[in-house]
């Protein structure tokens, strides 16, 4: 089978057969990991993190099947995250989530002491030492992705309507629509605080190019924002479907 058409259905095209088709899955540094706190350590050596987003450089949103992607324009140093364990400048290029289904509501790819959360939002950067992300993705430190752990709660997440608000555009696999003037950091928690590990990417081609940044505290979103078509069905979960 071709495995580019790796998926989620377990079994068939999940994670325990895209070692056949990428065998770093069976690598040593695969993520992701269940965090548990007790076993972190402080590294005072660690810089706060800093963002430092341009909303102009966002461009569009694409469904590709496994999920959608903001996608930004990363031709300059416009939209750049530094600091916290990073040694480098590097740029935004896109972000994207990760859900549940029907099946398993909850679907957060970390977990945190032993928590596994509603979803989760992945802000994905690579080092401006390489020419591209392609370049970047075969090196140790090509990439940087943060990680914003999200749960469902009472109230919305403003930040999240923009991007409800277009998804019925892009409801099948390949489309695409316009997504201009959006600022990721209003998807952040107020607190910065973060974990970080060395690890790769979390599907299809699992490279062991990425420093995680996961955020110790999540961000909370209404149940409508986790489905926003009125029949209930989550816009999260109609995806998977
Ligand atoms: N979920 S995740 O953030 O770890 C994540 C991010 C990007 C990707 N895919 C990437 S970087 O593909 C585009 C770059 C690429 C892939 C192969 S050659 C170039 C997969 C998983
Ligand atoms: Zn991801």
């Amino acid at each position: 089978m071709s495995h580019h058409n790796w998926g989620y259905e377990t079994g068939v095209n999940g994670p325990e057969t895209w070692h056949k088709g990428y065998p770093i899955a069976l690598g040593s540094k695969q993520s992701p990991v269940e965090i548990q706190s007790k076993d972190t350590e402080y590294d005072s050596s660690l810089k706060p993190l800093e963002f430092h987003y341009d909303p102009s450089t966002a461009k569009r949103i694409v469904n590709n099947g496994h999920s959608f992607n903001v996608e930004f324009n990363d031709s300059s140093d416009k939209s750049v995250l530094c600091g916290g364990p990073l040694a480098e400048k590097y740029r935004l290029a896109q972000f994207h989530f990760h859900w549940g289904s029907q099946k398993q509501p909850n679907g957060s790819e970390h977990t945190l002491n032993g928590k596994q959360f509603a979803a989760e939002l992945h802000l994905v950067h690579w080092n401006t030492k390489y020419e591209s992300m392609q370049n970047a993705v075969n090196k140790c430190d090509g990439l940087a992705v943060v990680g914003v752990l999200i749960e469902v709660g009472s109230h919305p997440m403003p930040g999240l309507e923009k991007i409800t608000n277009i998804l019925d555009k892009i409801q099948t696999k390949g489309k695409e629509a316009t997504f201009n003037d959006f600022n990721p950091q209003d998807l952040l928690p107020n607190s910065l605080e973060f974990y970080t590990y060395p690890g790769s990417l979390t599907t299809p081609p699992l490279s062991e190019c990425v420093t995680w940044i996961v955020l110790n505290k999540p961000i909370t979103v209404s149940h409508e924002q986790l489905s926003v078509t009125g029949d209930g069905v989550s816009f999260l979960q109609k995806w998977m479907m």
